[in-house]
């Protein structure tokens, strides 16, 4: 807390001059990798702490592990909230940020955040979907098995995506059904660069890029179209309970049954659409980006592979044809894999932006009420001070407690005693779905290894750089030749 304005901080971070307008047209044209590139140097030069003009106002960015726990845990109700949206965001989230990860730190997040991880996300609703893991499992294993070459990352995505649409609508869609709502979730995904200059300056980008706002307008429309047609068939179905044939809870069922206890009104269809829209993106495109990272690390180092199939063997018994979920807490070695994986390839580079809620002091400067606030989350978990040997992917370091690790099972993902890596953010905005992502990562590493020899195509190094998507992705997608492992051939 400032102290009569004497002994607090009164310089902001430093950071390059920069223009309003001037320095904001040069960003325009910039993607999230440059701007990591750029602010790598910049805190070669300034510090751990920078602040950099871009997008139309200022963001401070954060290298530290330390300053990044002191900020999200210490204290942690000042640096929760989100700035406000514009343009196009503003849109998909509905009025008033109606969804998680935009909502401004205050009473509805917290509403609507407590019902996904008190409804979906808690450990017995969480098992409940175990039947729906194995049947998205078995389509995956089926789509594996092709004769030569073959790019998984399509396969990975489509059955990610199964997995949340059932999670989220409930019933079991047909393959026609799913293909529709992955298609106008991919539609506004894939596009979201090209919007994003509607973001910039919201009213003149309008008038300036009409074409593409109305493209926008389209793709949205679209969504709401499927999305809602879901949404009321689930609803009808609840009333002639025709739903309790699963018995499965799904996140539409808990949105229809919600009241926002401020304006003591139930959601309304567009603020559902924008709550699904967001369930299935947060939990596909992360998760099925973090497989294909690690599925390309095990196909390149074939000891990794052999020391991880010998693992599971352990718990194997003739009787059994996959791994079962019971059976991941034997594995150490597996939890060391996935942690590797989001260790040396987060699919976020970023956090989402923060919103400052007081002045406060950090690391001797001032952050300022309202400055907006970014944590550089794959430079953490690269960091030499902190790892050692950082861009070799070994999995070991997790277990032997060397190299930066800690030992798997004391290892903190959620940073709340000491940030070693931040995959997921650390604090009170973290994600939500880290353990579901943890449980699905593991599941399907075990089940993918324990049924294939995955082998790269004669010649091909496999290469591990990075090309910048809705996450970050593998610029040369992964090509691997799978060969189905003796031990299930009884299948
Ligand atoms: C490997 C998979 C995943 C990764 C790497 C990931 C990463 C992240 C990150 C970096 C954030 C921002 C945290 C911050 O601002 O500090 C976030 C937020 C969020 N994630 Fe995830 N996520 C994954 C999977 C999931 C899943 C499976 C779900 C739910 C089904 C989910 C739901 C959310 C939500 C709702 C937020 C917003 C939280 C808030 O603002 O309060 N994520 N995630």
């Amino acid at each position: 807390k400032p102290l009569l304005g004497l002994i607090s901080p009164r310089r902001i971070p430093p950071g390059p001059i920069s223009l309003p307008f001037i320095s904001d047209l040069f960003w325009v044209r910039k993607s999230f990798t440059d701007l990591e590139q750029i602010l790598r140097g910049l805190h070669a030069k300034y510090g751990p702490l920078v602040t950099l003009r871009h997008g139309g106002s200022s963001t401070v960015y954060i290298a530290s592990h330390s300053l990044a726990h002191q900020a999200l845990v210490q204290s942690g109700a000042v640096f929760s909230d989100r700035p406000p949206v514009v343009g196009i965001v503003e849109k998909i989230t509905t009025a008033n940020q109606r969804q998680i990860n935009s909502a401004f730190y205050g009473p509805t997040w917290r509403f609507l955040r407590r019902n996904l991880t008190a409804e979906i996300l808690h450990p017995s609703r969480v098992k409940s979907y175990s039947s729906a893991r194995r049947w998205v499992l078995e389509i995956l294993l089926d789509r594996l098995r092709e004769d030569g070459p073959i790019r998984p990352v399509g396969h990975f995505q489509y059955t990610m995506f199964c997995l949340l649409v059932l999670m989220c609508f409930g019933d079991r869609l047909e393959e026609q059904q799913i293909r529709k709502v992955e298609a106008v979730q991919r539609g506004l995904l894939m596009n979201i660069w090209r919007f994003e200059i509607l973001n910039f300056w919201p009213r003149l980008g309008k008038l300036l890029f009409r074409q593409r706002w109305e493209d926008f307008l389209r793709l949205r429309s679209n969504q709401e179209e499927v999305l809602i047609q879901l949404i009321k068939a689930r609803s009808e179905s609840r009333m002639e309970k025709k739903h309790a044939e699963d018995g499965v809870v799904c996140y539409v069922d808990t949105l229809l049954n919600l009241e926002l206890p401020e304006e003591k009104r139930k959601l309304t269809e567009d603020e559902m659409v924008s709550l699904c829209s967001e369930f299935l993106n947060a939990g596909t495109d992360t998760t099925s980006t973090a497989l294909q990272w690690i599925m390309a690390n095990i196909t390149k180092y074939p000891a990794i592979q052999e020391k991880l199939f010998n693992e599971i063997m352990t718990v194997m018994s003739p009787d059994k044809a996959v791994v079962a979920e019971e059976d991941l807490q034997k594995l150490p070695y597996l939890k060391a894999v996935v942690l590797e994986g989001l260790r040396r390839h987060p699919p976020a580079h970023f956090v989402m932006m923060r919103l400052v809620a007081e002045d406060t002091e950090l690391g001797g400067y001032l952050i300022p009420r309202n400055a907006k606030v970014n944590f550089m989350v794959a430079a953490m978990g690269w960091d030499p001070e902190v790892w050692k040997d950082p861009m070799a992917f070994q999995p070991d370091r997790f277990l032997s407690g060397n190299n930066g690790g800690g030992g798997v099972d004391g290892f903190d993902i959620t940073g709340s005693r000491e940030i070693k890596m931040m995959p997921f953010g650390v604090g009170r905005r973290m994600c939500p779905g880290y353990t579901l992502a943890l449980l699905h990562l593991e599941y399907f590493v075990a089940n993918l290894v324990w049924r294939f020899e995955w082998k790269p195509v004669e010649g091909d190094q496999i290469d591990l750089s990075e090309k910048e998507a809705f996450t970050v992705v593998m610029k040369n997608p992964l090509q691997a030749i799978l060969t189905p492992r003796a031990n299930c051939e009884r299948e």
